[in-house]
């Protein structure tokens, strides 16, 4: 069974939808809050630890009947058990899309718990201290080297889980900017440090020039056999490994099955391993299989994700938002936009469908943010009284992790506040002066999660991994592929050769202007 190939312009729910929204489009919240006083219970979704709170969106009872219709007639059920059943539905480059399988302890492949055993005994000899650097001496640095999802999704997590963190200090490095690397090899030892080369592909440019750059580095003051003692790699690819001088024994296998922005519940992970110890580890991928379940088990108007991706679509497609905000309330969340600008982005930032015809309608969605209460003091005027339409999904955890007295309550009066000023605004106030005007009738979704534990995490990546699915589905589009990342790395290689002196192959006016101002240094 490969992916439905359902124009979603051509279903019935979305000529309703179309209709519909003409008739809504101007109706207010406030309105409806004031109709229905169980609105808030209604459009809300109680899920282990989690509460989604969905009330505060311009739809009524007919949008969302009209939203899951649309589901079922883009045939969202059957992709979905094509995607969880290992059908290639990453047609474009013949792969299937197993992610899930990574974390799915009940059915795991026997490659993965193996090499799931083999990380956790890896990473338990470096925190314990028995594995040692060339000298004889411990561990005490770890350096992840990728980029891409070789990189966001690890330090996302690390940063995210950093309350559960032992003594060894994670970095990563992934920028091909040699100064970041500089930077980063500023505050290393070579005795004690440890470097996790990732790239599934073991090809991308940056990676590979960080790696080399941290390989000379090293082999400056230490002999060239200590590399295999010093060097670990993530990779499909393992000839070029061997290559590179890294140990067989050093070596992690991922899978094609897993996309590179998927990556992070395998080998890819092996960073957090090392940062929090692979128990939390188990449990960041245990907490998403929970979300999984939840996902492939129940009815789409109670599922989160398939609610998120609808409620995205109405407002991306009927309201024409081009983007969402997401506004974590947690300072341990602020690597999560980053991270989800590449799953939602380069997945589906696309303008082809599923048959090969070019889409007419929106797909994409621009995700941005930053951590609540900074945002509020950074683009939150616009968010207010600017005049886009940005849906926001706020997330917050009900309990802090350290002790404290006031902050935690602080901190969640103003998530909650905020939503309540989307909605509200000042209207029915007795507001004079218009520049202190609220309209309000802004939409958000709000998640709020019992505490940022290691499966809360892995539940909440899950839910987000989902709803782009969900919402590639009804747009017909393929978005486990990212072709449109292939243009620019082709044309840097020659603008490279160009600016190195090492090729006179013509270029364009404007691009020949900056390497002649470059070169002029
Ligand atoms: O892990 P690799 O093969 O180095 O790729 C890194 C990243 O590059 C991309 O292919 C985009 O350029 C991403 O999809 C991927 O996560």
């Amino acid at each position: 069974m490969s992916l439905p190939k359902v124009n979603p312009v051509t279903t019935n729910a979305w000529t309703a939808l179309n209709k519909h929204f003409a008739e809504i489009k101007d109706s207010k919240m406030q309105q409806f809050f004031s109709e229905d006083s169980r609105r808030a219970q209604k459009y809300s979704i109680s899920w282990e630890d989690f509460y989604f709170d969905y009330s505060k969106n311009r739809i009524t009872d007919k949008t969302l009947e009209l939203l899951l219709q649309l589901a079922e007639e883009v045939k969202l059920g059957d992709a979905i058990e094509a995607q969880f059943s290992g059908e290639q539905i990453n047609e474009t480059e013949g792969r299937a899309v197993l992610h899930t399988a990574l974390r799915d302890f009940k059915n795991l492949p026997n490659e993965v718990s193996t090499t799931l055993q083999k990380m956790k005994q890896f990473s338990e000899s470096v925190i314990s201290g028995k594995l040692k650097g060339h000298t004889g001496k411990a561990f005490t640095d770890v350096v992840n080297i990728g980029i891409g999802g070789s990189d966001l999704g690890p330090d996302m997590v690390t940063e995210a889980l950093a309350y559960y963190k032992n003594h060894l200090n994670v970095h990563f490095m992934s920028n091909v900017d040699g100064d970041h690397v500089q930077e980063t090899l500023k505050k290393l030892d070579r005795e004690t440090t440890l470097f996790i080369v990732v790239s599934k592909s073991f090809t991308t440019q940056e990676t590979l020039t960080n790696a080399e750059t941290v390989r000379n580095w090293f082999l400056k003051t230490v002999d060239k056999e200590a590399v295999s003692k010093h060097f670990v790699a993530v990779s499909t690819n393992l000839g070029a490994i061997e290559k590179f001088g890294i140990h067989r024994d050093h070596i992690f296998p991922m899978w094609d099955w897993v996309g590179g922005r998927f990556s992070l519940w395998g080998t890819v992970g092996l960073s957090i391993c090392f940062a929090v110890g692979y128990a939390n580890f188990e449990k960041l991928l245990k907490g998403a299989s929970q979300m999984d379940i939840h996902f492939k088990s129940a009815s789409f108007d109670k599922n989160i994700p398939v609610i998120l991706a609808l409620l995205s679509v109405w407002y991306n497609n009927f309201f024409k938002s081009e983007t969402e905000a997401v506004v974590p309330y947690s300072q341990y969340l602020s690597k999560l936009i980053p991270y989800l600008q590449q799953a939602v982005m380069e997945s589906n930032g696309k303008q082809v469908d599923r048959n090969g015809h070019p889409v007419t309608y929106e797909t994409g969605t621009i995700v941005w943010g930053s951590t609540g209460t900074n945002a509020q003091h950074a683009f939150f005027q616009l968010l207010h009284q600017g005049t886009k339409l940005i849906p926001v999904d706020f997330i917050a955890f009900a309990k802090a992790l350290h002790k404290q007295d006031q902050h935690q309550e602080i901190l969640l009066a103003n998530c909650f506040a905020q939503s309540e000023a989307f909605l509200n605004g000042t209207v029915g106030e007795e507001i004079e002066n218009p520049y202190r005007f609220f309209d309000g009738n802004r939409p958000s979704n709000t998640i709020l999660i019992k505490q940022l534990t290691p499966e809360n995490l892995g539940a909440l990546i899950a839910l987000y991994e989902h709803k782009l699915f969900v919402q590639g589905v009804i747009w017909n589009i393929f978005s486990f592929d990212q072709w449109g990342v292939e243009l620019g790395k082709k044309l840097a290689t020659g603008t490279l050769d160009y600016l190195r002196d090492t090729s006179s192959q013509e270029q364009h006016p404007s691009t020949l202007a900056m390497i002649n101002f470059s070169k002029k240094g």
